[in-house]
């Protein structure tokens, strides 16, 4: 069977059959691998970074349970480095392919391993993005990004004792893109209604629980605390699964992801994706007419950004990212409509206490 298949469909959904989320989880991957049938030449795409923290050992793991493996380290998440993967897979004659590491390791596997048609894990070192467990890679191609339609992991692997270890900059961010599902979901709606736009209610309720999970409990989403780590990564996990019912990233994707991306285009320097995601939220949510101050309040105190000298980023920056984020993705209806205007988009982020 093609994984190629039909795959943007909302009536083929496609999830991970065993998701291991727990302390020290990452010594399992070789059962892992016996449990889905994986044997043979594995594949570990990992960064200059993650090699440390986990792509080295799960190399050494699969070695010592049979397989034999070797890791491609990954530098920026564009269509060449997809290439350069799938010719290194075909090079070694692997068999299946592993994502160890960063948002950036993951979906290059997973993009890689869908043009491949071979099976992918995913191996998180860090909880700051739902890509973990989701069928959706977010890439470069052709100097824009561009959200693809990929295979789903067919196992995810997230290691509480690794993921608490990391900076905590990293879980805050996780928090920032589950709390933007609220935002996306408002978007949604708003096209279902303007533009009779298919809405998935069961997508929809699942992706709003998840962000009221993290807001309900953002006061005990701490540093270094497996239990918040593992909170997060199961929120993670249920965006991944949203966006696979929905057969779309609708579900947690709406204006400000296209408000991050456009970011991720102008700046210098971008801060990270759930960051700039937990901003976008605070700046939508005022658009739309809603809560706008409980979400700030979430992300101060989770510890996450809330204006734009914490993300790193100059004003001006922010209100040109906000002037261009409806033309990132014209076919997805949202609140920015046919775009702000210079003169609106600093207003909201005045208002809103982004800039000053
Ligand atoms: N597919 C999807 O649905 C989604 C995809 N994304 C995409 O994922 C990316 C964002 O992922 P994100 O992880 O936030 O950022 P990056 O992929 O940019 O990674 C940030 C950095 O974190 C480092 N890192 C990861 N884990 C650890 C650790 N345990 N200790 C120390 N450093 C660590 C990485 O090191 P190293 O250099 O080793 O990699 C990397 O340098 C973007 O490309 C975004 O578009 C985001 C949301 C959803
Ligand atoms: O980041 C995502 C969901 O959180 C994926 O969304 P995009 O479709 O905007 O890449
Ligand atoms: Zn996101």
């Amino acid at each position: 069977m093609k994984l190629t298949l039909n795959k943007n469909s909302a009536k083929w959904m496609q999830f991970p059959r065993d998701v291991l989320i727990g302390h020290g989880v990452l010594e399992e991957v070789g059962d892992v691998c016996r449990d889905l049938k994986l044997k043979g030449n594995a594949l570990v795409v990992t960064g200059g970074t993650t090699q440390d923290v986990a792509g080295r050992r799960v190399c050494k793991l699969l070695e010592d349970t049979g397989d034999s493996a070797e890791a491609i380290l990954t530098c920026r998440a564009t269509m060449e480095e997809v290439e350069r993967i799938t010719e290194k897979a075909l090079e070694m004659d692997a068999s299946f392919l592993l994502g160890v590491g960063s948002g950036r390791s993951i979906d290059l596997a997973k993009l890689a391993s869908t043009k491949l048609e071979l099976p992918f894990i995913s191996v998180p070192t860090a909880a700051s993005h739902d890509g973990i467990a989701s069928s959706r890679a977010s890439i470069v191609d052709n100097g824009k990004n561009a959200s693809a339609q990929a295979q789903a992991p067919i196992a995810v692997i997230a290691d509480t004792e690794i993921i608490s270890a990391a900076p905590f900059r990293f879980l805050a961010a996780g928090c920032g893109d589950i709390i933007s599902n609220y935002t996306a979901v408002l978007d949604w709606e708003l096209a279902s209604r303007l533009r009779n736009e298919y809405f998935g209610e069961y997508a929809a309720a699942l992706s709003r629980m998840a962000a009221r999970v993290i807001i309900e409990n953002a006061d005990s989403i701490k540093p270094e605390h497996e239990t918040s780590t593992r909170l997060v990564l199961k929120a993670l996990v249920s965006n991944g699964v949203a966006m696979s019912i929905a057969g779309s990233s609708r579900p947690a994707s709406g204006s400000e992801h296209m408000f991050s991306h456009a970011l991720d285009r102008i700046a210098p320097k971008s801060a990270l994706h759930g960051e700039q995601c937990g901003v976008g939220t605070i700046m939508m949510m005022y658009l739309h007419g809603g809560n706008w101050q409980e979400i700030r309040d979430a992300l101060k105190k989770i510890g996450a950004p809330t204006n734009a000298e914490e993300l790193g980023i100059e004003d001006k920056y922010i209100i040109e990212a906000l002037v261009q984020a409806h033309s990132i993705r014209p076919d997805r209806y949202t609140i920015l409509g046919n775009g702000l205007t210079p003169e609106a988009a600093e207003k909201v982020a005045r208002i809103t206490k982004v800039i000053n």
